[in-house]
């Protein structure tokens, strides 16, 4: 039984190991300078669009209605009904679209999604394209050590505004971060970006960070929420919505695609057409309203994410409260497919908007992620035994691979010049030579697992057994 074990587990890891020999990897390919991009185009307010109707709305939801002039009287009515044609000062007979100033603030995407969705895919998919924005990237890493800040593209390629929130997760411990870096990026830089891009965690709830840009002055007055971008993982999403979670633990991975505007159901490879249908009939059992599309390595038209025209807060408000009401009602692990009807059945009592402030203010502050669900990092210095470190993540992803949601890190191979980058999602992985060690630089390792259930003392024990002694 050992043997079959060992073979299998090296089996896995040479394929690892061997992938990354064969494909070197998208991110490392990219060249192109994140932060400016030539032929900026103009910015084109977003006033107007406030006032249409998505394409998935129907014609009685509710639009958010404000102008930086108006930011306080706004901001009361975000729980409030407040229908194009009623919100809308002097409506008769008049246009009311002229009577709006224009909304002249920055537009500002959060893209978000499940551990391993392919968020940092589908951001250097928007850095590298051209589109003519000059973007900002705010990245959230959830763990102490900064992996996707070396592999963002505009990092490599010596960007500097990447700026990078490691202490913690954006909706949670780092929300005040959040605010001051971005009063920050309008104060000191206004006038050398266009848009601002957000990649959260895999494990962050969108609502408070949404909140924030509805909440906060600093950003109000200044920033707007252009939309939510939802990436969801072909493969793995069904197990995540299914996950039972502990009283009054949040299921982040059905808050995630609540709260988007577009969803991007990614990694449409690595299943069959059938499952695909199956998820995104599931995705729509949560959200009917988002637009959504299937494709691969977040390959989609950049109009579809950047440029949404602003966030519909009420609107998700109403998707999650179903969802959660249904849950109540269902219990968890249930299986079932509601199709919630969310574009009829909210919107058109105050009363019942002011209760969903309380709601979401509650669940902004109390909630907890998963206490189950942690990251380890791991840095050591040293060079690894290339045979060692195969049998040792394969056997570690043989026997975990369903806990271990992500897994990345940067590492010294014994009799390799560069670094060796890695990442992985349950039991996919993908690895490739990055650039080359300096001269002088210390070869340091650096590992983050996030998962169910780990244990830290265990991983780095089994990882510095790898090491040359
Ligand atoms: N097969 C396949 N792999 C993909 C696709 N999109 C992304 N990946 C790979 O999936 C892995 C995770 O992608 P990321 O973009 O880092 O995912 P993420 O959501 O940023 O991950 P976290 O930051 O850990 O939450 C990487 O190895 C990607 O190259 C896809 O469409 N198909």
């Amino acid at each position: 039984m050992a043997s079959i074990t060992t073979s299998v587990s090296m089996d896995l890891a040479t394929t690892f190991l061997g992938l990354a020999k064969r494909q070197s990897s998208p991110l490392s390919s990219i060249h192109s300078s994140l932060f400016f991009c030539k032929n900026r185009p103009k910015i084109t307010a977003q006033t107007r669009k406030l006032f249409t109707t998505t394409t998935s709305a129907n014609s009685n939801n509710s639009r958010i209605v404000y102008s930086s002039k108006q930011r306080n009287k706004c901001f009361s009515r975000r729980f409030s009904v407040s229908s194009a044609t009623t919100s809308a000062p002097e409506t008769e007979g008049s246009d009311v679209l002229t009577k709006i100033p224009p909304d002249n603030r920055i537009p500002a995407t959060i893209i978000t999604g499940f551990l391993g969705s392919g968020k940092t895919t589908l951001l250097n998919h928007i850095l590298t394209a051209d589109h003519g924005k000059r973007i900002a990237v705010i990245e959230n890493e959830y763990g102490e050590v900064d992996i996707d800040g070396s592999l963002v593209a505009a990092k490599a390629a010596g960007a500097e505004d990447i700026i990078m929130l490691n202490n913690g997760c954006l909706c949670c411990t780092v929300r005040g971060d959040l605010v001051r870096m971005i009063g920050e990026l309008v104060n000191r830089k206004k006038g050398t970006f266009d848009h601002i891009v957000i990649e959260t965690t895999g494990l962050a709830n969108p609502a408070p960070i949404i909140q924030t840009f509805y909440a906060e002055d600093q950003i109000f007055n200044d920033v707007k929420l252009d939309g939510v971008v939802t990436l969801v993982d072909a493969k793995y999403v069904a197990f995540h919505l299914d996950e039972v979670k502990p009283n009054g633990v949040v299921n982040e991975a059905v808050e995630q695609i609540a709260y988007a505007d577009r969803i991007i159901v990614n990694k449409t490879d690595l299943v069959r057409e059938p499952e695909v249908a199956s998820v995104v009939e599931r995705i729509r059992s949560i959200n009917r309203m988002a637009q959504l599309k299937r494709t691969q390595y977040g390959k989609v038209d950049l109009d579809y994410v950047l440029g949404i025209g602003g966030f519909d807060l009420e609107r998700i408000d109403s998707a999650v409260e179903a969802d959660h009401s249904e849950e109540d009602h269902a219990g968890h692990g249930h299986e079932h497919v509601h199709h919630h009807d969310h574009h009829h059945d909210h919107h058109h009592h105050d009363h019942e908007h002011d209760h969903k402030h309380e709601h979401h203010d509650h669940h902004s502050h109390d909630h907890t992620h998963d206490p189950g669900v942690s990251s380890v990092s791991i840095v050591c210095e040293g060079t690894l035994d290339l045979e060692k470190a195969n049998m040792w993540l394969g056997t570690l992803l043989l026997e975990r691979s369903e806990d271990i949601y992500r897994m990345k890190g940067l590492l010294s191979v014994d009799g390799m010049d560069e670094r060796f980058v890695f990442q992985g999602v349950h039991d996919i992985f993908q690895g490739s030579p990055d650039r080359l060690w300096g001269s002088d630089e210390p070869r340091i390792n650096k590992l983050v697992f996030i998962g169910k259930n780990l244990d830290a003392e265990e991983l780095e024990k089994g990882f510095k057994t790898c090491l040359l002694q």
